[in-house]
C-alpha cells in the first residue's frame, strides 16, 4: 500500500468501468467503445442513455420501448410535486435539485430495492424526470406554467419548450440533443465518484443520485458553466483579453479551461464551439461567441489550457434562450444517464469502497479532564 496520497487521487485507477473511456493524451472520448465524434449530432440522447444504461444502442422496437417507459416515468411524484414550490422560494436550482431528486425517491415504485430490474427502471425514471424537476423549478420561481410534455417529442425538445415558454425550431432542439449526448458520460469525474462511493455502501440509486448532484454543483466541476457564462457578462466591451490577464496575473482561475486527463483540447469542446459559432450566427449577435474565442486564445497563450466541456457550453446554453442559473441543471439532465448507468455497474459486482488516508495529524495527546482543559 502506498504510504503517501496521490492529492485529488489523480492518475489513481479507481474503478474498473465498462461506460465510457478517455484518451486524456490523444483527446478522444469513448462511450462504451463508441467514439464521442461518432455520437454527437448522429445518435439521439435517448440512445445514447439507451446505450449507457441498458448496455447496446437500441434497434427501433428497443428504442421505442425505451421512449415509452421514459414517458411513462415522468411523473415526479406527490412529495416532489408538493414541495416545488417552497424549495423555489428558498433553494438555488442545484440544491433545489439535490432536494427535489430525493423527494422524489420517496414515491419511486422501486424504491425499497437495488435488484439490477429495480435499478434499470429506476435509471430511466430519473432520466425521465430531471429535465421535468428543472422545468418545473423554473416555472414555480417565475409564477409559469409547464406545458405537458409531449411523449411524441425528445427530452430535448420538450424541455426547450417547457423553459424558454417557445416551441423550438429544429435546429435548436438538434444542437441541444447533441449537447445532451456530449454531457452523458465522463469516466469517474467526481460526480459520479461521488455516485459510485455510495452505491457500493448498498445504498440506493436515489442517494447515490443525490450526492452526485450535490458533487456537480461545486465551480470546479459542473458548476463551472453558469461561472464561464457570469464572466463574459461581466466583462466590458473590448477588455478580453486585459480581464483575463490580470485574473490569471493574480493566480485566479478561468472557469471552462483545464482538466484533470485531457492534456489536449476536450473533444467535446470541439463540438460545443461549432455550436456556438453556428448558434451566434443564426441569432445575428456573435458577441458572446466571440469574446469566448478570444478568451481561449489568451488563456493558451498565458497558460497552455485547453476549454473544457463547460466553456463553449456556456454560450450555446445562452444562445438557446436557457437562463443561466439553469447551465448546471442542464448538465446534470444529460449525466443522469451516466450516473444512473454507473450505479447499475457498481451494483452488479460491488465491493465497499474505502481507501486509505495518510494520518498527518498530532500524536501521543494526553488526556485532560473537561474542567482542566
Ligand atoms: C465537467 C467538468 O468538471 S470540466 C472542469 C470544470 N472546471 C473548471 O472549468 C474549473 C477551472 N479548472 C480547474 O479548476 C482545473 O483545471 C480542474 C479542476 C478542472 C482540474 O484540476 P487539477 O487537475 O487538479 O489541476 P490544478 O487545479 O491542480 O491545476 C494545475 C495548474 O494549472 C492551473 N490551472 C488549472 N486550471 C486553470 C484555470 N482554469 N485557470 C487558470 N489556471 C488553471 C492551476 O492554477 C495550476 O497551476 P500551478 O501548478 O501553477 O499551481
Ligand atoms: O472528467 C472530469 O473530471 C470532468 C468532466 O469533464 C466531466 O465530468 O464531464
Amino acid at each position: 500500500m502506498a504510504d503517501k496520497p496521490t492529492k485529488g487521487l489523480a492518475d489513481v485507477v479507481a474503478a474498473s468501468t465498462a461506460l465510457s473511456d478517455i484518451d486524456g493524451k490523444a483527446g478522444r472520448l469513448f462511450y462504451r467503445g463508441y467514439d464521442i465524434h461518432d455520437l454527437a449530432g448522429r445518435a439521439t440522447f435517448e440512445e445514447t442513455a439507451h446505450l449507457l444504461q441498458r448496455g447496446k444502442l437500441p434497434n427501433r422496437s428497443e428504442l421505442d420501448a425505451y421512449v415509452d417507459e421514459l414517458a411513462q416515468g415522468r411523473d415526479l411524484g406527490a412529495l416532489a410535486s408538493a414541495n416545488i414550490a417552497e424549495i423555489a422560494e428558498k433553494q438555488k436550482p442545484m440544491e433545489a435539485l439535490r432536494s427535489l431528486v430525493s423527494l422524489s425517491g420517496a414515491d419511486d415504485p422501486d424504491k425499497d430495492s437495488i435488484a439490477p430490474d429495480a435499478n434499470l427502471r429506476k435509471a430511466a425514471r430519473l432520466t425521465a424526470q430531471q429535465p421535468l424537476l428543472v422545468a418545473r423549478y423554473h416555472a414555480a420561481r417565475t409564477g409559469g406554467s409547464v406545458p405537458e410534455p409531449d411523449p411524441s417529442l425528445s427530452i430535448a425538445a420538450n424541455f426547450l419548450h417547457e423553459v424558454t415558454g417557445r416551441v423550438p425550431d429544429p435546429r435548436a432542439v438538434e444542437i441541444f440533443d447533441e449537447c445532451l449526448v456530449l454531457h452523458a458520460d465522463h469516466t469517474m469525474n467526481a460526480s459520479t465518484f461521488a455516485a459510485r462511493v455510495c452505491a457500493a455502501t448498498l445504498s440506493d440509486m436515489h442517494s447515490a443520485i443525490v450526492a452526485a448532484i450535490g458533487t456537480l454543483k461545486g465551480p470546479l466541476h459542473g458548476g463551472a458553466n453558469e461561472q464561464v457564462m457570469k464572466l463574459l457578462e461581466s466583462i466590458p466591451p473590448g477588455q478580453v483579453a486585459q480581464v483575463v490577464r490580470d485574473k490569471l496575473a493574480a493566480h485566479e482561475k478561468i472557469m471552462g479551461f483545464g482538466h484533470r486527463v485531457y492534456k489536449t483540447e476536450d473533444p467535446r469542446a470541439t463540438h460545443l464551439r461549432k455550436m456556438s459559432a453556428e448558434l451566434a450566427e443564426a441569432g445575428g449577435d456573435d458577441t458572446y461567441y466571440r469574446m469566448s474565442k478570444e478568451m481561449e486564445e489568451v488563456v493558451f497563450e498565458t497558460k497552455g489550457l485547453y476549454p473544457n466541456v463547460d466553456f463553449y457550453a456556456a454560450s450555446v446554453y445562452h444562445y438557446l434562450g436557457i437562463p443561466t442559473d439553469l447551465f448546471t441543471p442542464v448538465f446534470s439532465i444529460s449525466r443522469m444517464s451516466g450516473w444512473t448507468a454507473h450505479v447499475i455497474e457498481q451494483h452488479a459486482d460491488n465491493r465497499l469502497i474505502r481507501p486509505d488516508s495518510e494520518y498527518i495529524g498530532e500524536t501521543d495527546q494526553k488526556w485532560k479532564p473537561l474542567d482542566e482543559r
